[in-house]
């Protein structure tokens, strides 16, 4: 979307990717890695939970060009300063040799994007230069989480580029509807439609030079909800903030799961548990394979992957939900601890295969988070 200007050849454009839990932020993170055509892209990676799912989830790709903001929601857990100096980590001359092309910032499902945007202008950095927002809405729980959430019209409202993701979810019509409806909100936004967030790399950075961008947001176009007394630096009262109605929970454990017993908490868990993410050890019940798990919304998949060579075996878990109790969740999920962790019984990955993904069903890029 945007390009160093030929005055500052050496700015690189900062893309913020937004959108609510589970729409394909981290998807199209990891599609711009593999399809970025050589550009070399630095990611600030953001999540809501103790334990960094998503960076996992894009680590090893960037090797020294990732950093990871840790717990909470990048619009609360960090000010401008802070932000800085991930910034100026990822733009130092020796950071990564020859420098960044572009640095895409992906927030938590729970951000506030004007904040980040704000924070992202506001920076002192001078190597780097605003690249434009991008929202990732899902099609299919579009208008369920605008009926919750009804900031979410505002968001798309500041968005450069709208991704209207999981388009294969969703039959034409009601696919049409959706554009349609986000076309109106988003005003000048490009909005393009995608399965598993593949759109092309040059919607979000121009790979020639000296396109510029036309019509790019300053800090008088940053809309200011009610009660917002955000300052500069973005801090302001969060009780407006999606995140503030959710809570997280992040499980971790040496001891394998038992996979009967975390289908029977699966499939009964909680309505306001909206999303589920992380990678389950089912000890001897599959050795070779870990399983990538992503529940959005009523939605479930396990993705297997083969354990990387040398890694812990632990299962990890994020759970984030609204209205849910995080303590009993968490107590629910130690019950999942496998009291045979050593014994395979032969039937019990049934309940867990019913929600692995064919080959050739859907993305052939596997487990994004
Ligand atoms: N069917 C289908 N599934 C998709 C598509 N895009 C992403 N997914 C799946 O949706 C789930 C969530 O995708 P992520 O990329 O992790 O979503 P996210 O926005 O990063 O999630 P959070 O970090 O929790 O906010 C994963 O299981 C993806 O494989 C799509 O276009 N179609």
């Amino acid at each position: 979307m945007s390009q160093p200007s030929r005055e500052h050849p050496q700015q690189i454009p900062v893309v913020v990717l937004a959108g609510f839990l589970g729409s394909g932020k981290t998807t199209l993170l990891n599609h711009l890695l593999h399809h970025g055509g050589g550009t070399r892209i630095g990611a600030i990676v953001n999540d809501f939970g103790a334990i960094e799912i998503d960076a996992m989830a894009v680590a090893g790709q960037l090797g020294d060009s990732t950093v990871s903001l840790g717990n909470g929601c990048l619009c609360c857990a960090v000010d401008a300063s802070e932000l800085d100096e991930y910034l100026d980590r990822l733009t130092r001359p020796s950071a990564v040799s020859g420098g960044l092309d572009v640095i895409v910032i992906e927030a938590s499902g729970l951000a506030e994007p004007q904040e980040l945007v704000r924070m992202v202008l506001a920076s002192e950095n001078p190597r780097i230069m605003y690249g434009g927002l991008v929202e990732l809405v899902d099609a299919v729980e579009f208008d369920a989480t605008r009926q919750r959430h009804p900031e979410v019209d505002r968001h798309l409202a500041i968005a450069d580029l709208v991704v209207v993701n999981k388009a294969d979810r969703v039959p034409e019509r009601e696919r049409e509807r959706v554009l349609d409806l986000v076309r109106e909100l988003s005003g000048r936004a490009a909005v393009v439609p995608a399965t598993y967030a593949r759109v092309d790399p040059e919607f979000l950075f121009d790979c020639r030079p000296t396109r510029e961008r036309i019509g790019q947001l300053s800090f008088d176009d940053l809309p200011r909800h009610d009660g917002d007394s955000a300052d500069v630096d973005g801090h302001d009262g969060h009780d407006g903030h999606m995140h503030a109605a959710y809570d997280s929970v992040s499980v971790e454990s040496e001891v394998p799961l038992d996979p009967s017993r975390l289908m029977t908490f699966l499939d009964s868990r909680p309505e306001g548990l909206y999303r589920i993410k992380g990678y389950v050890d089912f000890g001897a019940a599959d050795p070779r394979n870990r399983y990538a798990v992503h529940a959005v919304g009523r939605f479930l998949r396990f993705y297997p992957e083969p354990w990387p060579a040398g890694e812990r075996r632990l299962t990890q878990l994020v759970l984030i939900g609204a209205g849910v109790d995080p303590e009993a969740l968490g107590k629910e999920l130690a019950a999942c601890r496998s009291e045979a962790p050593h014994t395979a019984d032969e039937h019990s990955m049934w309940g867990v295969l019913r929600y692995v993904q064919e080959k050739g069903e859907e993305g052939a890029e596997g487990a994004d988070f």
